[in-house]
C-alpha cells in the first residue's frame, strides 16, 4: 500500500513538504536546543540510541528482511536474547520488545526509535504528541482495523455504519455491544461517527467467535486477507474501516529533539529505507535504437507514455566501427520503469524500433534529499 492511500489519521497526518536540495542535514545547537524546550521533560541518561524492533510475532522476520535488505543486518545470535547491534550504526543498540510495548517504551523514554505496526502505534500510542512517524509506509504487515457485523439475523440487511447506527435495537440500556482489542480506538471511533449507544468488552484473540456466542453484537478487530472474518460469518461495512495499517518506523520527539546523535542515526535508517523501498518498485530496462543523433532517439522515446524514467532517459551513444570509420548509428536507452508498467514499457520501446531490451532489479535509489526527512525536520520545529 502506498503512503498515500493511508487515511488521514487524526494523530499523524500525512503531509509532504517540498524537497530543497540545497538543505543540509546538520542542525545547528541552538535550533536544536530552541525545540528542547519546546518540549516537556528530559531524556533519560544514556549514550546508546536504543531502536526497538518486534520480538516475536508476525511482524517480527519481515522486519529483520527489511533491514536486511537496507544493507543494516541485525546481529542477533539468538532468539531469547533480547538485545542486538546492527555493526553499520556503531552507537545504535536493537532491543526486541513485542509491537505494544515499542510503543509504551518510546513513551517512557526507554527506547527512542520503533518499527511496529500503525494500528499498534496509533493503539497505544493514544495520540500522544511525543511519538512521531519517520516512514509511514514500510510496505508490510498491511491490515485495516474494521468493525464487522454478522451477515445473518437482525444485520442481514445492514450494510453500513449509518444503518447499523440507526437501527432501533441500540438503547442506553441496550447497546449494541462492541468485542475488541482496540479499547482506546474503538470507543473513539465510535463517538466520533456519533454512535452514542455502545459497550464494549475485550478478549486477547479469536474475537470473530464472540458474535456467534452471543458474547457480541459486533467485533472490532485486524483485517487482511477476510478469511477469518469470512468463515465466521461476518462482513464488513461501508465507513467501518478505522484505520489502515502497514509497518511503520516511529520516534520519540523527546529523543530525536534531545539526542543529536538519534538524529543523525533516524536520518542514515531513513535514507536506506528509502532508497531501497524506492528501488523495490521499479527495474532498469536498457535497450538499443537505431537513430541519426541523441537528440532524436529522445524524441521518439519521449513521445511514449510510459518511458519517461525517473528524470527522462539516458541515452548515449553505441560506437561501431565499419569500414574503417567509427560511427554511431545506434542509441543505449536506459530508463527506471515502475515494475506494473514493465510489460506496456517494453511493448512502447518496440514500437518505436528498440531491440535488445535488457531488464533488471534496481536494489537502492538514493535520491538527493527524501521528502520524508524535510517532513521529519518540520515536525521537530528545526
Ligand atoms: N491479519 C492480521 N492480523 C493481525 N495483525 C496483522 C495482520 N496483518 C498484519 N498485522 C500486523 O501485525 C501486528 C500483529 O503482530 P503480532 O501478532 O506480533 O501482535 P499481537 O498478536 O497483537 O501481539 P501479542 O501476541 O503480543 O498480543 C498487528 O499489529 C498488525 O500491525
Ligand atoms: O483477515 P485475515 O487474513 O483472516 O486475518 C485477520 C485475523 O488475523 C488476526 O488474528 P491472529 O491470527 O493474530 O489470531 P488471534 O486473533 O488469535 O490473535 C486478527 O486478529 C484476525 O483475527
Ligand atoms: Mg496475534
Amino acid at each position: 500500500m502506498l503512503a498515500s492511500n493511508l487515511p488521514k489519521s487524526p494523530f499523524f497526518p500525512t503531509r509532504y513538504v517540498p524537497v530543497s536540495p540545497s538543505f543540509h542535514i546538520t542542525c545547528s545547537v541552538s535550533q536544536l536546543q530552541s525545540a528542547a524546550e519546546a518540549v516537556n521533560g528530559r531524556v533519560s541518561e544514556r549514550n546508546e540510541i536504543r531502536l526497538g524492533l518486534p520480538s516475536k510475532g508476525r511482524m517480527a522476520a519481515d522486519t529483520l528482511d527489511l533491514l536486511k535488505d537496507c544493507q543494516l543486518s541485525v546481529k542477533h545470535v539468538n532468539p531469547r536474547q533480547y538485545v542486538a547491534q546492527i555493526p553499520q550504526l556503531s552507537d545504535l543498540e536493537v532491543w526486541f520488545q513485542r509491537p505494544k510495548d515499542i510503543v509504551r517504551k518510546l513513551l517512557s523514554g526507554d527506547l527512542d526509535l520503533g518499527i511496529a505496526g500503525f494500528d499498534t502505534v496509533s493503539e497505544y500510542g493514544e495520540g500522544n504528541e511525543d511519538l512521531i512517524i519517520v516512514h509511514d509506509a514500510l510496505d508490510y504487515g498491511d491490515c485495516r482495523l474494521s468493525l464487522a457485523i454478522p451477515k445473518y439475523g437482525i444485520f442481514e440487511n445492514i450494510n453500513s455504519l449509518t444503518e447499523l447506527a440507526q437501527m432501533p435495537q441500540w438503547t442506553k440500556e441496550k447497546p449494541l455491544r462492541v468485542a475488541t482489542g482496540f479499547t482506546y480506538l474503538g470507543p473513539k471511533f465510535m463517538k466520533d461517527n456519533g454512535l452514542n449507544h455502545v459497550s464494549f468488552s475485550t478478549a486477547d484473540g479469536a474475537l470473530e467467535a464472540a458474535p456467534a456466542m452471543g458474547i457480541a453484537d459486533a467485533i472490532l478487530d485486524l483485517v487482511s486477507s477476510g478469511t477469518t472474518l469470512k468463515e465466521n460469518n461476518l462482513k464488513e461495512i461501508d465507513g467501518g474501516v478505522v484505520l489502515q495499517s502497514q509497518a511503520v518506523l516511529v520516534a520519540s520527539k523527546k529523543s530525536l529533539i534531545q539526542r543529536k546523535s538519534a538524529l543523525d542515526t533516524t536520518h542514515e535508517i531513513l535514507e536506506r529505507l528509502e532508497a531501497h523501498l524506492r528501488a523495490q518498485g521499479q527495474f532498469m530496462v536498457t535497450a538499443n535504437m537505431r537513430g541519426n543523433s541523441a537528440a532524436e532517439v529522445a524524441e521518439r522515446v519521449l513521445s511514449q507514455p510510459s518511458l519517461s524514467g525517473l528524470q527522462g532517459p539516458t541515452i548515449s551513444p553505441v560506437f561501431c566501427k565499419s569500414g574503417g570509420q567509427i560511427a554511431a548509428d545506434y542509441y543505449a536507452i536506459v530508463i527506471c520503469v515502475p515494475k506494473k508498467a514493465l510489460y506496456k514499457s517494453v511493448q512502447q520501446l518496440r514500437a518505436i524500433g528498440g531491440s535488445g531490451v535488457l531488464i533488471s532489479p534496481l536494489t537502492y535509489i538514493f535520491d538527493e534529499e527524501t521528502p520524508r526527512w524535510r517532513e521529519l525536520l518540520t515536525k521537530l520545529g528545526l
